[in-house]
């Protein structure tokens, strides 16, 4: 069946289902629906850490739980509901903030345990701190905003229907701008995200807040219509609920979760008498259904373009030019080794603006150790790496900061091009400015666009770009960003004739705009052809550096360097 028509006729029968809640339904038939949208709200609150940001959390129910707690703990013990309301926020944000820090030194599975250790402590302290949170009875006990009665279903139904939309909402303009491109390349690639200039860890603790906040909202007002705070709301299975939510209905949608909602929640709650462990079983036969055939959900994320659609304001300024940049780079004795292997031995070369070095050499010589220490990604055992800066001064690379040196001008290239595969062509090469925080001024984006024969490709998805265009897109992404310093991992490799003029074109632009490039080359004709000097190495060694034409005359460099041509 036709996918678009599959979305569109899901989305029909939820809209059905939600005027018929509305304006008719029993009151068993909203109380169910009201429960789907709060679950629906909770768990689209949650998806633009898991979807966006790629943060496993399972301990999202403590997330939950602790801040219905901290609502029914405060607001008993203050009679403020505003205080409750403060409280609660407080504490499912300080936890989505903790998980958001933590991730940034955990791996995915390191962080899974510490999330599933905390997800147990909180469902222990329920049932073990009993004066604090009344036990297995929980807290009934706390004044509210508002009382539904048993009857009161439409009304509640209501306010869950306005949390959900306006959960949705929040989410869909937070994530349609600069955030949510760096959410998305986060998600995809951190790796990438740093490199482009990116401050990971800050927009993930960002993301975090406005996550956390408005899971308070939607736990607070849960509980308003639930009248009781009990360990069982915010057990194991609410957990569960929520990942099959977001992994079934599409972890960066809106529509997906809703749906997912649906039968997870509103089915079972309609037919009613079902076996909780059959019901378990089915669950859990559908997510391994839905995860083998569709990974990405029943609702994947449609290719938007999120530049375009919220433009950003025209800036006077282009990117170029509004820092200070790094306009050369240079090593001093570097040293790197892996375990036993030494990658670089003291290796120390200078590299100039207005200059093309290529480095070349057989595999694993060393070069793109030396590419990865002059961006900062490495961290060698000895000898530094020297930064000139455009305004004279010189500082050696404090390690540790990929995105602070890409913010300032220092632009890598990568053997295989790093795209991020959820973002348009367009907003892949705008993630030169949306790292380093600064808007891209729309003129100089279409021009770079088209300088890069790139605005054929726009509405296309990255992951079925040619590999000759998946290059374009990340050396426009550097053009953008005004990047001094060009650290160029195999640029031609993969690339047609064609392709390789045009990327003579490109580095003949660059050097005469004053760039330091470094081209790590295989292609031995490209390197003739284009660079300054070469660079021979050997063995985590620089044999030689001058002219290839030279170089080559040198008996013992004939090993190495060969004859050299395309391949
Ligand atoms: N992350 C790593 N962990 C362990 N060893 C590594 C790592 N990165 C590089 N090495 C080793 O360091 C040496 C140099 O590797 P490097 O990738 O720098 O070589 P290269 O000259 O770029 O090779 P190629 O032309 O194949 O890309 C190799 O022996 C490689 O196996």
């Amino acid at each position: 069946m036709n996918e678009r028509f599959l979305r569109r006729a899901i989305q029909a029968v939820v809209v059905a289902l939600y005027l018929y809640g509305l304006f008719g339904g029993s009151y068993a038939f909203q109380a169910t629906l009201t429960t789907v949208s709060f679950t629906a709200a909770l768990a689209v609150a949650y998806s633009l850490v898991l979807g966006y940001l790629d943060v496993f959390n399972f301990s999202q129910h403590a997330v939950i739980g602790i801040s219905a707690y901290g609502f029914a703990i405060t607001a008993a013990a203050t009679g403020s509901v505003w205080w409750a309301v403060l409280v609660s926020a407080g504490c499912s944000v300080a936890l989505l903030v903790a998980v958001a820090g933590l991730s940034a030194r955990l791996t995915g599975f390191q962080l899974g345990l510490v999330t599933i250790s905390a997800g147990a402590v909180f469902l222990t302290a329920l049932t073990t701190f009993t004066d604090l949170t009344g036990g297995s009875s929980g807290i009934t006990d706390f004044p509210r905003w508002v009382d539904f009665s048993a009857r009161e279903t439409g009304p509640a139904l209501a306010l869950g229907v306005a949390v959900l939309v306006g959960t949705g909402l929040v989410v869909r303009l937070f994530m349609s701008g600069r955030t949510g491109r760096l959410g998305v390349a986060i998600g995809d690639d951190v790796f990438l995200a740093r490199v482009v200039g990116t401050d990971v860890v800050g927009v993930r603790i960002g993301v975090s807040v406005v996550s956390g906040l408005l899971t308070a909202v939607a736990t607070v007002l849960w509980v308003q219509e639930q009248k009781v705070v009990v360990p069982t709301t915010y057990g194991l299975p609410l957990l569960i609920q929520i990942f099959l939510v977001l992994m079934v209905g599409g972890r960066r949608s809106i529509w997906g979760p809703v749906a997912a909602s649906v039968v997870v929640v509103g089915v079972p709650g309609w037919i009613g008498g079902l076996d909780g462990n059959v019901l378990t079983i089915v669950f859990a036969l559908l997510v391994i259904l839905v995860v083998v055939r569709r990974p990405t959900g029943l609702f994947p994320e449609a290719l938007r373009d999120r530049r375009r659609r919220w433009p950003v304001r025209r800036s006077p300024v282009s990117a170029a030019g509004e820092r200070p940049e790094i306009v050369a780079v240079a090593a001093d004795g570097v040293r790197k080794s892996f375990g036993s292997v030494v990658a670089l031995d003291g290796v120390s070369i200078a590299f100039e603006p207005g200059q093309i070095t290529a480095i070349i050499g057989s595999n694993g010589s060393g070069k793109t150790t030396l590419l990865n220490c002059l961006n900062g990604i490495w961290s060698p055992e000895a000898g530094r790496i020297g930064l000139r800066w455009s305004d004279g001064a010189e500082r050696d690379i404090r390690w540790g900061r990929v995105h602070r040196l890409a913010r300032h001008g220092l632009g890598r290239s990568f053997q295989v091009p790093r795209l991020a595969a959820g973002l348009s062509v367009r907003d892949n090469v705008g993630l030169a400015c949306d790292g380093w925080g600064r808007r891209a001024n729309p003129e100089r984006l279409e021009a770079v666009l088209e300088r890069w024969a790139l605005t054929g490709w726009l509405d296309r998805p990255v992951a079925v770009l040619p590999h000759g265009v998946r290059r374009w897109v990340e050396l426009a992404r550097l053009e953008l960003g005004g990047c001094r310093v060009l650290l160029l991992d195999e640029p031609a490799a993969g690339l047609t004739d064609e392709e390789v003029e045009f990327l003579v074109e490109a580095l003949r632009r660059w050097r005469a705009d004053g760039c330091a490039v470094v081209l790590v080359e295989h292609d031995h004709d490209l390197v003739e052809r284009i660079a300054d000097r070469t660079v021979v190495m050997v063995g985590g060694r620089i044999v030689g550096v001058g002219d290839l034409a030279e170089l080559r005359a040198r008996g013992d460099l004939h090993d190495v360097i060969g004859s050299g041509t395309r391949s």
